[in-house]
């Protein structure tokens, strides 16, 4: 397993946000989480990338207990959070060489006639779709996705639907917390509800 959790719960104060979570994502698997806003989504998901320590439980990603700080997990592990921010003042072109140059790859191209207007004068959904491609771009062996969809128009979300269809085929494990239906219908294997 990539993924594996056990008993996995957080508490924030007297809340209860979610408790004994189970989760096993193996190679090529997408697991898609649902539940209403404020369930505790986003939470689960910083959990699994280490920004978070959970109230009981233990998590295992890749064998190891998730850590952002280290370059090692970091190399594994690529995520889209909430808080993933670009660079204002690059371009989309240079977001990708630099991703590249750091990890001894071939650039990837992308956002097309936007590819060299800096990430500030990017609409919403440019901004995602390079946040998107600088995720996936790279090699990973586990995919983390918070609401990826969001700002995508219905084009953006059948390329989302493909980017993670493609993570799995190469060998990823996926964790998206989606409403995005064609994800949920088509790509994920299994659905958790908080
Ligand atoms: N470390 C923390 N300290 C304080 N509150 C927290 C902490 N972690 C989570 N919460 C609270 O837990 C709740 C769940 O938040 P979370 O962002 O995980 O929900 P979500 O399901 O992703 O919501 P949404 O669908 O709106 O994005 C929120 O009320 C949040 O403020």
């Amino acid at each position: 397993m990539l993924i594996e959790t056990r008993g996995l719960g957080v508490s924030v104060g007297e809340t209860e946000l979610f408790s004994d979570l189970d989760l096993a994502v193996d190679a090529g698997e997408c697991v898609v989480v649902t539940g209403a806003n404020g369930v505790g989504k986003s939470t689960l998901l910083r959990c699994l990338y280490g920004t978070q320590q959970p109230t009981s439980g233990t998590v295992l990603v890749c064998g190891m207990p998730p850590d952002e700080r280290t370059a090692s997990f970091r190399r594994r592990v690529s995520v889209l959070m909430d808080d993933s921010a670009l660079f204002d003042e690059l371009t989309p072109r240079q977001h990708l060489d630099l991703l590249a140059r750091s990890f001894g790859i071939p650039p990837a191209t992308g956002l097309d006639d936007r590819a060299d207007v800096p990430a500030a004068d990017l609409s919403a959904g440019q901004r995602r779709r390079l946040l998107l491609l600088a995720a996936t771009a790279r090699p990973y062996e586990v995919l983390l996705l918070d609401e990826p969809e969001r700002a995508l128009d219905t084009a953006g979300r059948a390329w989302l639907t493909e980017l993670v269809d493609a993570a799995k085929a190469g060998g990823a494990a996926v964790v998206a917390a989606s409403h995005h239906a064609a994800l949920v219908d088509e790509v994920a294997d299994y659905l958790v509800e908080l």
